[in-house]
C-alpha cells in the first residue's frame, strides 16, 4: 500500500535548538496512527510541517504523494488538520464558518456535507449560533468540522479531546472511526494513552525530537511482558533497589507515593513474571516496608510509554 504521509529525515531548528532531529515516518493509507510523546517532544512541530504551516530546515514530507513545499496546494487538499489551539472569527455562525472554510478550497454548495458533519458531531442545533457563543468543547467540535469540509483522505488530529467531556469524546471517536472505516487515514496525537491504545493500530513515540519507538500497538504492548504490581505501602521508604522498576515516575504520577514514612503510599512496580514478585516482596520486607494492599494488573500503553521514555533518557 502506498504512503498517506511520508516523512523523510526532517530536521527543524528554532535558533540553535533542534526541535526535530531527523524524523522519518511512513504512515500508510487507511491507517489509524498515533503520534505520542511528552510535552515538547515535537509532535505539534511535526504536524505543522506536514500541514505546510512551517518549513523544515532539511528533509522532505509528502502527503498522498505530493511534496508539501513544492506542491503545497495538492498536499493541503489531501489533508484535514484539527489544530490544538482554538482560533476563530467570533462574528460568524458555525455554518458560515464552515462555508468560508469550504470556499478556501474552492468548494461551493457544500451544505449537504456540512449538514452531515454537523449531525455527526452533534452540532446541528448550533448551526446558526455565533462562534463566540459556543463553549470550549463546542468550539473544538467546529474545529473538527472545519478539518473535514473538503473531505480530505488524510485527517490529522492534534489533541482533539483536550478539555472535552466524556460524551463528546465518544461522539467524536465514533465519527472518526467511521471515517477510518470508510478509508480515511487518521493521525492522532493525544496525552490520553487509553484512547491511543484503543484506537490506534500503530504508534510512534517521539522524545526530544526523535522517534524512540515505532510499532503496532499490539506489538508495543507485547514487548512489555508481565505487568504492573500496584502496592500500598507503609513503614520505611521504598528501597533504592526497587527504584528502577517504578512505573509511576517516582511519585509524580501518584502524588501520595512520596509521603513521609509511616503514612501509606501507592507505588506501581514493573514485574516481568510471577517469580519477580517474590524477589520484590523479599526486598520490601528487608527494607522495612509493610504492604497494606497489593494488586497485579496487565501492562497498558501508559506503562509501555513510561518505560520507553525511561530507556531513552
Ligand atoms: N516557534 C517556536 N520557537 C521556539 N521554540 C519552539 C517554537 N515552537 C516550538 N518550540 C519548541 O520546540 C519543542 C517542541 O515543541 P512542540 O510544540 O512541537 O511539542 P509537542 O510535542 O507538540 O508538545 P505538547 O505535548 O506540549 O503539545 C519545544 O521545546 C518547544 O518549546
Amino acid at each position: 500500500m502506498s504512503a498517506a504521509i511520508e516523512i523523510a529525515t526532517v530536521v527543524k531548528r528554532y535558533g540553535s535548538f533542534e526541535a526535530l532531529r531527523g524524523v522519518s515516518l511512513s504512515i500508510r493509507e487507511g491507517e489509524f496512527f498515533g503520534l505520542l510523546g511528552p510535552n515538547g517532544a515535537g509532535k505539534t512541530t511535526l504536524i505543522s510541517i506536514v500541514a505546510g504551516l512551517s518549513r523544515p530546515d532539511s528533509g522532505e514530507v509528502r502527503v498522498m504523494g505530493h511534496e508539501v513545499s513544492s506542491d503545497y496546494r495538492a498536499a493541503r487538499r489531501a489533508l484535514g488538520v484539527v489544530p490544538q489551539e482554538l482560533v476563530f472569527d467570533p462574528f460568524f455562525t458555525v455554518r458560515e464558518t464552515l462555508r468560508i472554510t469550504s470556499g478556501y478550497y474552492g468548494i461551493r454548495r457544500n451544505d449537504d456535507w456540512i449538514d452531515e458533519i454537523l449531525a455527526h458531531l452533534d452540532l446541528s442545533a448550533k448551526a446558526d449560533a455565533n462562534m463566540r457563543a459556543l463553549s470550549g468543547g463546542m468550539k473544538r467540535r467546529v474545529l473538527v468540522a472545519q478539518a473535514l469540509v473538503h473531505r480530505p483522505p488524510v485527517i490529522v488530529l492534534d489533541e482533539p479531546t483536550a478539555g472535552v467531556d466524556v460524551e463528546l469524546r465518544q461522539t467524536l471517536w465514533q465519527f472518526i472511526r467511521r471515517l477510518n472505516r470508510d478509508g480515511h487515514t487518521i493521525v492522532l496525537t493525544t496525552h490520553y494513552l487509553e484512547e491511543a491504545q484503543e484506537l490506534c493500530g500503530r504508534i510512534a513515540m517521539l522524545k526530544q525530537g526523535q522517534v524512540v519507538a515505532l510499532d503496532d500497538t499490539s506489538a508495543l504492548l507485547r514487548r512489555f511482558a508481565g505487568g504492573r504490581l500496584q502496592l500500598t505501602l507503609t513503614g520505611a521508604p521504598l528501597p533504592e533497589a526497587l527504584a528502577p522498576l517504578r512505573l509511576d515516575e517516582g511519585g509524580q504520577a501518584s502524588g501520595a507515593s512520596d509521603a513521609p514514612a509511616g503514612l501509606s503510599r501507592k507505588v506501581a512496580l514493573r514485574v516481568d513474571d510471577y517469580a519477580g514478585i517474590e524477589g520484590i516482596l523479599a526486598v520490601l520486607r528487608e527494607g522495612g516496608c509493610r504492604i497494606d494492599e497489593m494488586e497485579l494488573q496487565h501492562a497498558d500503553l501508559e506503562d509501555v510509554f513510561v518505560q520507553i521514555m525511561k530507556d531513552n533518557r
